[in-house]
């Protein structure tokens, strides 16, 4: 298995001892770990440091969207979690983002990644004019992919969809996460731009985030195992 394990797995849990039984199952080299608003509101920055101290590497979620001077504070306790990926939303604008990347510069090669939230998955392109948005799907996470690069982030969070797209457009170094990854024949649950991992690494995907169809599964490690094989 690759010291680059490209599946993310989202620890969206409300009992401390139910995470930790997963965890103790997991192995780093295999995954890698997010921890996202529902475990962070409940169990703070102890549990990010429960799971750095055990060797894995963190996503941590939180997606902060707010003034420039906040978001940048925030980025930085991340940093100082020990966190290896962060991320905010793209469209909390250029201002906010570069203002983020420039607070992880200090951290030199140890700076978490700095990742864009773009359109979420569970979207669907007609709710687009809900927000006055008139582009297409493609052409909004386009936009907000091409102002994060621009503002100086790693890259971005979108789904599998845009992945070619944003590969030819961005180039190979910018970096895609993708959620809304199902394997074929697992319920969606809310998500809606969905693909399933294979085809996700293929589209260019860098890292896949999955949670329920490994964490809600009677045996998640073979689940997890089985999606290492495929991609
Ligand atoms: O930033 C994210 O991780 C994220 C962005 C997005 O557009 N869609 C999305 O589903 N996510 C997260 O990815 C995870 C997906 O979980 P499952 O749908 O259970 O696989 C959840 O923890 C979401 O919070």
């Amino acid at each position: 298995m690759s010291n680059d394990p490209k599946v993310l797995v989202a620890l969206d849990f409300d009992n401390y001892d139910q995470v930790m039984a997963l965890v103790e199952q997991l192995d780093p080299s295999k995954c890698r770990l997010k921890v996202g608003k529902e475990l962070f509101t409940l169990f703070g920055p102890q549990i990010v440091k429960a799971l750095v101290a055990k060797d894995f590497q963190i996503f941590l979620d939180l997606k902060f969207h707010d003034i420039p001077n906040t978001v940048a504070k925030a980025v930085t306790a991340a940093a100082e979690l020990g966190v290896w990926m962060v991320n905010v939303h793209a469209s909390g604008g250029a201002k906010m983002m570069s203002a983020a990347a420039e607070a992880l510069k200090p951290y030199g090669d140890k700076a978490p990644l700095l990742i864009g939230v773009t359109m979420l998955t569970s979207m669907v392109e007609e709710e687009l004019s809900q927000l006055n948005v008139s582009k297409s799907a493609n052409e909004h996470v386009l936009s907000l992919a091409t102002l994060a690069k621009e503002s100086g982030l790693d890259g971005v969070v979108c789904s599998a969809k845009e992945a070619v797209m944003l590969k030819q457009a961005l180039g190979h170094e910018f970096l895609l996460v993708t959620p809304g990854i199902r394997p074929a024949g697992t319920d969606r649950g809310d998500q809606q731009r969905v693909m399933t991992p294979a085809e996700a690494v293929t589209a260019g995907s860098d890292y896949l985030v999955i949670g329920r169809p490994i964490t809600q599964s009677e045996q998640p490690i073979a689940v997890l195992d089985a999606i290492n094989q495929t991609i």
